[in-house]
Parts: C-alpha cells; structure tokens; sequence
C-alpha cells in the first residue's frame, strides 16, 4: 500500500495550554489504499480514503490509539484534558499517542458526504472496517504495536480492534461500551435513525440527538442539573435538550449518524470469538450508565479471559468519563503504564 500524506492549514486552535505542541494541536490527512483498495465487510472495494488525524509526541513504534465516540473527533486535547498532558494517562512526552477520525464520520476522514460527492451512494461502513483503515495508519506512521483506548462508541471500536487486529494490541482499555450493541442499544439508535429518515435536513438529527442525551445523561443527573423551568413555561430539560439538538446540528452531518449507528448496531461478535481475545483489557462499567449498564459491561468484561472490570461511580451517567471522570484516569493511567 502506498500512502500520500499532507499536513493542512493549521485549524484555529486554542491558546498554548502546555499540554501539548502547536505541531500536536494541528490535525493531518493522508490518503490511504492508493494502490489497492480497502475491501468493505458489506463486498464493497474503497480505494484513496482519506483519513484525518491527530499526533501527540514523537513517532515510536509503540503507541497508544486513541478512539472517539459517536460525535466525537481525533482532536483529543479539546474533550480529554483529564487524559492528555503531562502525568496524566495519555502523556506525549512519554508516549507516542494517535487518534484518527472514524471511516463514515464527518471530521475529516471520508465518509457520507464524500461518497456522494465522488457517486458512491451511500456505503454501509463496520466498525471492523474502521480497524482496517487504522491498521493502515499506523502502517504509515511506522507504528507496529498500540494500546487502545476507547469510550462509548470507540470501546465497541475498541473490542472490533481486539478481533480485527489481534497481532497489533497488546493491551485495551474500554470505557463505558458493551462487547455487543444489546436490543436496547440498538433500539434507540433505531428511534434516532426513524427521527433522520422523517424529518431529514436537520429536524430529525436535532430529535436523534435528543433521544440520544438522555441515554447520555441519568434520572439523578437531570434532577439536579434541569430541575424546574429554564422561562416561564418552558421546563428546563426542554430547552435543554432543544439546546443541544441545535449544537450537534452544527457540527454533525445526519448521514454520518445514520452509518455510524448502523455499523455500531451491526456489531454483534458471538462468545466464541470474544473467549479469543488473549490480551489484558480493562473494561470499566459507570455505575448510572441507562444506555450500557454497568451491569452489562460487566458480563461482557466476564466473557473474556483476561479481562478486569473496574467501576466509575458518578451519577452523571453515560457521558461521565467526559464530565465526570473522578479516579478514572488513575486507574487507565496505572494499567496502561504499570505492567
Ligand atoms: C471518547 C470520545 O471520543 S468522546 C468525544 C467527546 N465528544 C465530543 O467532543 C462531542 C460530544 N460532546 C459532548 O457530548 C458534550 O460536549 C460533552 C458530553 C463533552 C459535554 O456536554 P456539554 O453540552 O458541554 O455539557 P452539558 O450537558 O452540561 O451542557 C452545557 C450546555 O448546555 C447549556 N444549557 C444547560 N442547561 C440548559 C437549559 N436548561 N436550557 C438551555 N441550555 C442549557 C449550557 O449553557 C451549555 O451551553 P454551551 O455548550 O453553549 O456552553
Ligand atoms: N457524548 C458523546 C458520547 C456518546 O456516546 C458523543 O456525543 O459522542
């Protein structure tokens, strides 16, 4: 495979907050499957995809990957300051540290809009597809072994990285993700997606987006952030899931939501291929998560044979390892790093 990489324009970034370099802070792209194509789970060949990245620290040839959630983006320094920076978890001076936009997504990485722009229609992507084009990544950053860490949607990407590319993991942390998208999961990515088809351009993304922050959030989170009105007779959860309906419609693209939550509801690996993961991981549960109950990410942590659960109290809910961290990254950092 050859690759063409080429480093564009800095994006307007964020005041030097020492956590790491201009350089880190600058996302890159390179176009991979120049020479022969990335073969798509659903038969389709994909060739020149382009992907969008970021680097922290110098190149070696251990890394540790870094995969985002559903909305998320490689920009790690902007949503995991718990995780980035000196002493912390991810630790650019130490380590060599990637997280690539997803294949299907809208930051930069080819996806939806580029497949229609280029006639391809529309491209059912897996999340085992997304491992695939990593794995072509880290061939051309020269990477050779990673440690994977992912949350939310990049711990299920996490697990498709465990059965896609066993030779290159030597160990994974996921954070608040199932080893399968159970038929709760899956149906309210199916609400979401029936919100798209019927109000698509906009409305129905502002209402999967809804649905999708309350799986985010808890009973318990919403009682004492959202109680009462926002204005007279508007109740305050209204507005504020109105409110976030209106920023996720900003920054995300529908299409991409339909093929993600389509790739993350198609990842169903049976018992036998998760009793083939060899390597350590660390499977952490948070203890008000509604949309992967703790209690879930245990038994699937239990389905492993060398697997360690560990549980997150917060009453925030799912979205906690993003707001509401607390021992979190002590924990990631002491079995990323401690043996
Ligand atoms: C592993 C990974 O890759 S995760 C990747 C990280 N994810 C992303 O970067 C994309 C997804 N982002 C998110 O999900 C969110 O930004 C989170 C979880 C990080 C935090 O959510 P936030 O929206 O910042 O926090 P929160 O839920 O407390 O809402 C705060 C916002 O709602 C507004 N708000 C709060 N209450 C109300 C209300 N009742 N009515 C209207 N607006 C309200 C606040 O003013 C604030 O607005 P702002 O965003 O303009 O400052
Ligand atoms: N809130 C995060 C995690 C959800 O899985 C996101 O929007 O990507």
């Amino acid at each position: 495979m050859t690759a063409l990489s080429r480093t564009l324009a800095p994006l307007p970034l964020p005041p030097e907050d020492g956590r790491c370099s201009a350089d880190d802070r600058t996302v890159k792209t390179v176009t991979l499957f120049r020479t022969s194509p990335l073969l798509l789970d659903c038969g389709r060949p994909l060739s020149d995809v382009r992907v969008a990245y970021h680097t922290y620290g110098e190149a070696q040839e251990e890394a540790t990957l870094v995969l985002h959630a559903l909305t998320g983006h490689s920009a790690v320094h902007e949503w995991w300051p718990d995780f980035l920076g000196a002493g912390r978890p991810l630790d650019p001076a130490r380590e060599f540290i990637v997280c690539a936009n997803v294949l299907g997504g809208c930051a930069g990485t080819d996806g939806p809009a580029q497949w229609q722009a280029d006639g391809l229609g529309d491209l059912p992507v897996s999340l085992r597809d997304m491992a695939r084009v990593g794995r072509a990544l880290l061939e051309h950053l020269g990477v050779r072994r990673v440690r994977v860490i992912g949350a939310s949607m990049g711990g299920l990407l996490a697990y498709a990285w465990l059965l896609e590319c066993p030779d290159l993991v030597s160990r994974a942390v996921v954070i608040g993700a199932p080893v399968r998208h159970s038929p709760w999961a899956v149906g309210l990515n199916s609400a979401a997606r029936a919100a798209i088809r019927a109000a698509p351009g906009g409305e129905g993304l502002k209402v999967a987006r809804m649905v999708a922050m309350l799986s985010y959030r808890s009973p318990e989170s919403l009682a004492q952030t959202q109680a009462g009105q926002r204005r007279p007779g508007v109740h305050a959860v209204t507005s504020y899931l109105e409110y976030q309906g209106e920023k996720l419609l900003a920054r995300f693209c529908e299409r991409s939501y339909l093929t993600l939550t389509a790739a993350m509801d198609a990842f169903q690996p049976g018992d036998a291929e998760l009793a083939a993961i060899r390597v350590p991981v660390l499977a952490v549960g948070i203890s008000s998560d509604v949309l992967y109950p703790a209690a879930e990410v245990r038994a699937g942590a239990a389905a492993l044979p060398n697997a360690t659960y560990w549980e997150l109290d917060s009453v925030h809910g799912h979205d906690a390892f993003l707001m509401d961290a607390g021992e979190l990254p002590g924990r990631v950092g002491a079995f990323l790093h401690g043996g």
